[in-house]
C-alpha cells in the first residue's frame, strides 16, 4: 500500500502506564491493518516507548508505521515536580501526596490543547484516538474535520455499571454505605455497596470534570474498547444500545504481542532479568505459582505488606509478588517480616518495581493471579486463562471485580469492602491464605478461565469478533476520508 493512501491515526494516551501500554498495542494493531500511527507524548514517556517501537519497526522492515511526536510539558511551570510526566512519578513514591498531585496532573492535561491544535491543523490525520481524560480533544478535532475516538482503557461492564449508577443513584436509598444493593437496569442483578461506588460526587471538581468527559464523548466519532464481545456480551450489547452511540471492541490488545521480546518490553524496564524470571518459573510445576500485582497506581503501607507476606507463607503456594514501591520505604528490611525472603527462598520471588507481567502470566507454571482488577491486568489474566483473587483498591476496580466474581465466576474476592482512599480495609493474613488456596484449587473456575482464554484468542484471529470490528473501523475511517476528498473537489 502506498504511503499516501495509508490511514494516519494520531494516538494521544493519558500519561500513565495503564493507558500508554494499551495505546502502543493499539498502534501495532492498526499497523497490521495497514495504517500508520503517531503517538503524542512527552520526552520521558517517549523514552519508555522508543525501545518497543524500535523493535516493532525492525521486525516489520519497510513499514516504520509507528512514530512518536514529542510534546512540551513544563512540569514546574504547571506546579508539578520536575520530571513528573507520568502518574508513576507519584504513585510509586509513598513519600509524596498522591491525591493532590494526581488531581493537579490530570487537570494539567489542558496544557496540551494549543500543541494539539497546531498539530491537527498542519498534519490533518484521518483520526484522533484520545484518552477520555482529554475531553477538549473532541472539539479541537472537529474544528479540522478529524474524527475523534475516545479510549477509556476499561471494559464494557464497568462502563455500563457507571452509567446505571449515575442514572439511578441507588446508593441514595440504602440505610448504610455497607448495605448491598442491586444495580438497577444493569443486566445480571449485580450486587454492590455504596462504599465501592465512584459516581457519588457529581458536584465535586472531579464530578464536574467527569461530566465534561461524558459530554465530549457524546459528540465524538465513537468509543474504542479494549475488550471482546464474547467476554461480556450482555454488557457490550447494553453499552452499544443504551450508553454510547458507537463503540468498537478491539481487544484483548495485549494478545497482539506474540514474541517474547514484545511481551517483555511492555511498559517500564523490568526490575528483574526476564530470562532469570523464566528460569525460576521453568523450575516450577504446572499451575503451581500464584502471581500477585497491584498495578501501577498503589503502594500499600508496611503493615499490609507484612500481612500479605504472612498470608502467602500460610497458603503454602509458590508465588511471584510485585511490590511497586520506591522511595525511602522501598528498602526491603523496612517492610518484610524478619527473615522472610530467606525462608521463602526457592518458594517465592519478590520483584521490587516493574515485572514483565505478560511474560509471567503466560508461563505454564502460573496457576492464579491475585490482582487489583485494573482493566489491563484483568484482561491479561483472562487472556492467559487464569482464575483470580480480586483485591480492588479504587477507581472502577470494584466494578471489574464484580465482572470476575459475579458474572464470569472465574475468581474469588479477598474480601476488600471499600476503596483504599480515604481509609481502606486491612486484609488479614487468614483472608489472603483462604482466597489464594481457594483459587489455586478451584477446578471449575480454572476450566471456565481456560474457555475464556480460548475465546479471547479466537476474537483476535483473522475473522474473529474483534478482528472484524477493527476492519469495520478502518473501513469507516477510509469512508470519512473519501467523503472529505469529495467535498474538497466539489
Ligand atoms: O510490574 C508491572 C506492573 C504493571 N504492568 C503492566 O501495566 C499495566 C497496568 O494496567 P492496569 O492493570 O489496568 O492497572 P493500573 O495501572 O492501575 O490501571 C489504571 O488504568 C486502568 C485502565 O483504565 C484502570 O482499569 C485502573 O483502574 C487504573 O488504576 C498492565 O498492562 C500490566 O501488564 C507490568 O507489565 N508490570
Amino acid at each position: 500500500m502506498g504511503e499516501a493512501s495509508k490511514l494516519h491515526i494520531f494516538l494521544f494516551p493519558y500519561m500513565a502506564h495503564g493507558h500508554m501500554i494499551p495505546t502502543l498495542d493499539m498502534a501495532k494493531l492498526f499497523s497490521t491493518k495497514g495504517a500508520k500511527s503517531t503517538i503524542l507524548t512527552t520526552p520521558l514517556n517517549a523514552k519508555i516507548l522508543e525501545k518497543p517501537i524500535k523493535s516493532f519497526n525492525e521486525d516489520n522492515p519497510g513499514l516504520e508505521d509507528i512514530t512518536i511526536h514529542i510534546l512540551h510539558f513544563p512540569c514546574t511551570e504547571l506546579g508539578l515536580p520536575q520530571g513528573c510526566e507520568n502518574t508513576d512519578f507519584f504513585f510509586s513514591n509513598p513519600d509524596l501526596n498522591t491525591g493532590d498531585l494526581n488531581r493537579k496532573f490530570l487537570l494539567s492535561m489542558e496544557y496540551f490543547k494549543a500543541q494539539l491544535e497546531q498539530l491537527l491543523e498542519t498534519v490533518r490525520p484521518d483520526c484522533l484516538v484520545a484518552n477520555m481524560f482529554l475531553p477538549w480533544a473532541t472539539k479541537l478535532a472537529e474544528k479540522f474535520g478529524v474524527p475523534r475516538l475516545v479510549f477509556h482503557g476499561t471494559g464494557y461492564f464497568s462502563l455500563c455499571a457507571s452509567h446505571c449508577l449515575r442514572l439511578h443513584k441507588p446508593y441514595k436509598n440504602v440505610a448504610s454505605s455497607s448495605e448491598p444493593f442491586v444495580i438497577p437496569e444493569l443486566p445480571g442483578d449485580i450486587v454492590i455497596t455504596e462504599e465501592q461506588v465512584i459516581e457519588k460526587e457529581a458536584e465535586s471538581v472531579m464530578g464536574k470534570f467527569m461530566k465534561e468527559l461524558r459530554d465530549s464523548e457524546r459528540s465524538s466519532f465513537g468509543v474504542l474498547v479494549n475488550s471482546f464481545h464474547e467476554l461480556e456480551p450482555a454488557y457490550s450489547d447494553f453499552y452499544k444500545s443504551s450508553v454510547a452511540q458507537r463503540a468498537w471492541s478491539i481487544g484483548p490488545l495485549s494478545l497482539g504481542n506474540r514474541e517474547f521480546k514484545e511481551k517483555a518490553e511492555r511498559g517500564k524496564k523490568a526490575s528483574i532479568d526476564e530470562h532469570e524470571c523464566l528460569k525460576w518459573l521453568d523450575s516450577k510445576r504446572r499451575e503451581s505459582v500464584i502471581y500477585l500485582s497491584f498495578g501501577t497506581m498503589l503502594s500499600f503501607n508496611n503493615e499490609q505488606l507484612v500481612e500479605i507476606a504472612a498470608g502467602l507463607d500460610m497458603s503454602g503456594h509458590d508465588f511471584i509478588w510485585v511490590v511497586n514501591k520506591s522511595g525511602s520505604q522501598g528498602d526491603k528490611e523496612e517492610w518484610l517480616p524478619e527473615g522472610f525472603e530467606e525462608k521463602m527462598k526457592g518458594r517465592g520471588l519478590i520483584i521490587r518495581g516493574w515485572a514483565p507481567q505478560v511474560v509471567i502470566l503466560d508461563h505454564q507454571a502460573v496457576g492464579g493471579f491475585l490482582t487489583h482488577c485494573g482493566w489491563n491486568s484483568l484482561l491479561e489474566g483472562v487472556a492467559s486463562g487464569l482464575p483470580m483473587v480480586t483485591w480492588p483498591i479504587g477507581a472502577e476496580q470494584f466494578y471489574n471485580e464484580k465482572l470476575v466474581t459475579q458474572v464470569l465466576k472465574t475468581g474469588v474476592s479477598v474480601g476488600v469492602k471499600k476503596m483504599m482512599k480515604p481509609d481502606g480495609d486491612f486484609i488479614t493474613k487468614e483472608k489472603v491464605e483462604k482466597a489464594v488456596r481457594e483459587v489455586m484449587a478451584g477446578e471449575e473456575m480454572r476450566k471456565r478461565a481456560k474457555q475464556l482464554a480460548d475465546m479471547a484468542k479466537d476474537a483476535v484471529r483473522e475473522g474473529g469478533s474483534s478482528d472484524i470490528e477493527v476492519n469495520r473501523l478502518m473501513e469507516e475511517l477510509k469512508l470519512v476520508r473519501l467523503q472529505k476528498e469529495e467535498e474538497k473537489r466539489s
